[in-house]
């Protein structure tokens, strides 16, 4: 296609005077720019114009071209009218996937009519591109045959605006806080059961915003439910100051002064992907009386903390924040999804009535000295065990998630911590599991206060093959139960605890998130187990997504490995699994569906069985689905977890085409119509895919994927994360990598296999992405235009990493769809 002369004929249309004549309206300077860039932006084979601010306005210069034919398939910048119509068609039913809302928190208050419960939901605004909060509340009701019924409010309660909501131990305040968009004051309300009691704005010269994003995330109500300790940015460090002659000012101040300009002062190190722009996280503490706000002072900056409760109040004895603390001093890599930084639970004596500056020379005591990980510290009920998580196993090999463990130190009754704390181990490290028992912990967090009236055994989500599953864990015995119905292939996560009942929500690839009521009940020999009852559910979906869902089914697929050597552990022998999804219908006719091989980044994450919208939406428009959970991915014991590092590019490339067979073997896919999709390091193994089985697949999808190894490590807030991987080990690691290094990393990326090429591949690619910087795809996407493979490149200027937000969402699932349908012939 002779693309040269169509581009240099929209290169003279493009002149500001010639375009507004020609088009019979005036360009605003941005339109201008827009076609511009539109117009020399040969790299690109197709622009995006639902993402265009002016689409219309092109459609309406499309049709105008002086030439008078019909220059949308000149220009290349309009789409046919076929494809229209597929991406109108496709819109409404995305749409209405998109539109689903997700249950993400849930609280049970006692009152005098019985247990309330409280969802708080939140559900994708597209206009917006945010996500529209809302709570929705429920009176439990336990029915005399054993039955449980939630009476649910008649509507739903917009939150937008409300950064978090953490009710009071009582249940008789609700705190709710307003994180500023710009350098506003945040604010903090204190409201009871029927209005607002106090409202505090806090200045950005005492704290930024507060961390609300569940990792170092900690706002904690002290017992008598007069303060809160919580986890914010420390205000701005101050900067140089010039004035309007470009003098140095002395004396630096943080205001801003007309007639002077601020200088940038020093670069800090960020926690990377995800923190960009944020300031170090630091303890405060605020009387929700007075609203005096305290810094919490004694915590050297080297540490980050996050997490923070209060220790018991006992008679008369000194009170503690307890909090985990990450080390930043010498470099701070990111650590969004990476479990392997070095943290430690810590306690700082809190003084409520800080007359003098009299902060004790140490009084910082970190509580877990003797291994390299704790966080999610968390008090007993009787305040008799101090609990928390680790990730030692990651931080000592270097995976950037690994299993887990559970500790649990006593805490002493008199508040005199001693000066070394033995630390008790409540659950290990499971290498190889037997089949159907305990593979390891695999925890993203702890509920706020998850325990059951024993006051030693408590509640947690965790994955357990390619499902998550609740448990509950004894401290004092060490003995681990499951929780969620044993016999279910779906996902279960605890929301909250009503005394020992259970509040969870579930879902699988084919169904919505439901909310289910675990009742507990005791055996003959007094043994505990949960008889679960379905709950009316609030989410409501609308009937195009509920008939598209109607005929989908899914399994788990057992699939054996294909490189049982002798030197593999014995858990990375076992076979992986893959989530099987198809149309009960799909082999009425004989033929199978198009399949979706979908890949999981990380690599140590997991695919669980459970609802995705826009997985949902491909299945229900006529893909059937295979999600691989291939060795390295979490949930499968710690053996075949550690199996993949030094390997990847090969293993995980042979579990991925062993699970692609198995489906083609058992008749549940077509060879001949085969796609694949994955996002990092699952984009990571689509490019592989292509590149060393070039033949197997009709098209693919990558989303901010990992393609040359060789030139991240230079550019990722994670380059240990590529030394990991590569080698299986982190003795390579150096902030100056060898040629060796970089060959290495280059023989084990996509890019070395880029000559055998041939899928036609989209490409989803986030501007701002930290961990896989948008070069790096767009270096692969360059050589496949250089080979003349076909490709699609969407770029979202404003997205990081996950590329999750509303917008993006949608538009990548519309793309996608699109874009397989075109080469699936759907
Ligand atoms: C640790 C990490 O972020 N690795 C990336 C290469 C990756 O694959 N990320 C995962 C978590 C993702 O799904 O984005």
């Amino acid at each position: 296609m002779d693309m040269t002369s169509k581009v240099s004929k929209a290169r003279i249309l493009t002149h500001p005077i010639t375009c507004s004549t020609k088009l019979g309206f005036d360009l605003s300077a941005s339109h201008r720019r827009h076609l511009l860039h539109i117009f020399f932006r040969p790299a690109f084979i197709t622009v995006s114009l639902t993402q265009s601010p002016c689409k219309n306005w092109i459609r309406r210069f499309v049709a105008m071209d002086s030439s008078g034919t019909d220059s949308a398939k000149e220009l290349h910048v309009g789409l046919d009218p076929t494809i229209e119509e597929e991406y109108a068609t496709q819109s409404k039913l995305l749409k209405e996937f998109i539109n689903i809302p997700s249950i993400d928190k849930a609280w049970i208050f006692n009152s005098d009519s019985g247990p309330q419960a409280m969802f708080a939901l939140s559900q994708a605004n597209l206009l917006a591109n945010k996500r529209k909060k809302f709570m929705l509340s429920g009176h439990i009701s336990k029915e005399s045959n054993q039955s449980v019924n939630f009476h649910w409010a008649p509507f739903p309660i917009e939150m937008t605006g409300a950064s978090a909501f953490v009710p009071s131990p009582s249940g008789l305040k609700l705190l709710v806080i307003r994180n500023p968009e710009n350098e506003s004051p945040t604010k903090f309300e204190i409201w009871n059961s029927s209005q607002l009691e106090k409202e505090f704005h806090i200045p950005q010269k005492v704290h930024g915003s507060v961390y609300v994003d569940g990792w170092f995330e900690g706002i904690s109500w002290n017992s008598d439910e007069t303060c809160v300790a919580y986890v914010a940015e420390e205000p701005s460090l101050p900067k140089p100051t010039f004035d309007h002659l470009g003098y140095y000012k002395k004396g630096n101040s943080l205001d801003k002064d007309i007639g002077s300009w601020k200088g940038q002062g020093d670069w800090e190190e960020e926690w990377g992907e995800a923190y960009a722009g944020k300031r170090q996280p630091a303890l405060f503490a605020i009387n929700v009386d007075s609203g005096e706000v305290k810094p919490i002072k004694g915590i050297p900056r080297s540490i980050s903390v996050g997490q923070v409760v209060w220790s018991p109040k006992n008679n008369g004895s000194a009170q503690y924040l307890v909090f985990a603390g990450w080390l930043g001093d010498k470099r701070k890599f990111g650590i969004k999804y990476c479990y392997n930084r070095p943290c430690a639970v810590y306690a700082i004596k809190f003084k409520s009535d800080e007359t003098k500056d009299d902060a004790d020379e140490f009084p910082i005591q970190n509580l877990t000295k003797s291994i390299s990980s704790g966080f999610s510290p968390r008090f007993s009920k009787d305040g008799k065990f101090l609990l928390f998580l680790s990730a030692k196993s990651a931080v000592d090999s270097g995976a950037h998630w690994a299993t887990e463990t559970l500790h649990r130190i006593d805490w002493p009754s008199d508040g005199k911590l001693p000066e070394s704390t033995s630390i008790v181990d409540v659950t290990q490290v499971v290498n190889c599991p037997d089949d159907g028992c305990f593979p390891g912990l695999y925890v993203t967090g702890l509920l706020s206060d998850p325990w059951l009236s024993d006051g030693h055994s408590f509640m947690l989500s965790t994955y357990w093959r390619s499902c998550r599953v609740i448990l509950s864990v004894n401290l004092q015995s060490s003995e681990v139960s499951l929780v969620s119905p044993s016999d279910s292939d779906y996902s279960w996560s605890v929301l909250a605890l009503d005394g020992d009942n259970i509040v969870a929500v579930s879902s699988s690839p084919v169904s919505v998130p439901e909310i289910k009521y675990g009742k507990k009940v005791l055996d003959s020999a007094g043994k505990p187990s949960w008889k679960w009852s379905n709950i009316q559910s609030p989410i409501r979906c609308s009937e195009k997504v509920m008939s598209g869902l109607s005929s989908l089914q899914f399994k788990i697929l057992k699939v054996p490995i294909s490189d049982v050597s002798e030197g593999l552990a014995e858990g990375a022998k076992k076979p992986i699994e893959a989530i099987y999804v198809s149309s009960s219908m799909s082999k009425e006719n004989g033929k199978c569906n198009p399949l979706i091989a979908v890949l999981h980044g990380g690599p140590h994450s997991v695919s669980p069985c459970s609802f995705s919208k826009g997985l949902a939406y491909l299945s229900s428009i006529g893909y059937s689905l295979l999600i691989i959970n291939y060795r390295g991915s979490l949930g499968f014991g710690e053996d075949a977890l550690q199996s993949l590092p030094g390997k990847v590019g090969s293993q995980d490339v042979k579990d991925c085409l062993s699970a692609i067979d198995h489906a083609i073997e058992m008749g549940l896919a077509d060879p001949s119509r085969i796609t694949v999709l994955g996002g990092s390091h699952g984009g990571f193994l689509t490019t592989h895919l292509i590149g060393q089985a070039p033949d197997k697949f009709v098209a693919a999808a990558a989303r901010n994927p990992v393609c040359n190894i060789a030139s991240m490590v230079g550019i990722s807030d994670i380059p240990d994360w590529c030394f990991f991987e590569a080698y299986g080990d982190q003795t390579h690691y150096t902030e100056s990598p060898t040629p060796e290094d970089l060959s290495r990393f280059h023989k084990m990326s996509p890019i070395a296999h880029i000559s055998k090429v041939k899928t036609p591949t989209l490409f989803l690619l986030g501007t701002q992405d930290l961990r896989v910087p948008i070069s790096n795809g767009f270096q692969y996407v360059r050589a496949l235009k250089e080979k003349g493979v076909e490709v699609k490149v969407l770029v979202f200027p404003n997205d990081n990493h996950p590329l999750d937000r509303p917008q993006t969402d949608y538009e990548s699932f519309l793309n996608i769809a699109v874009w397989f349908n075109k080469y699936c012939k759907l």
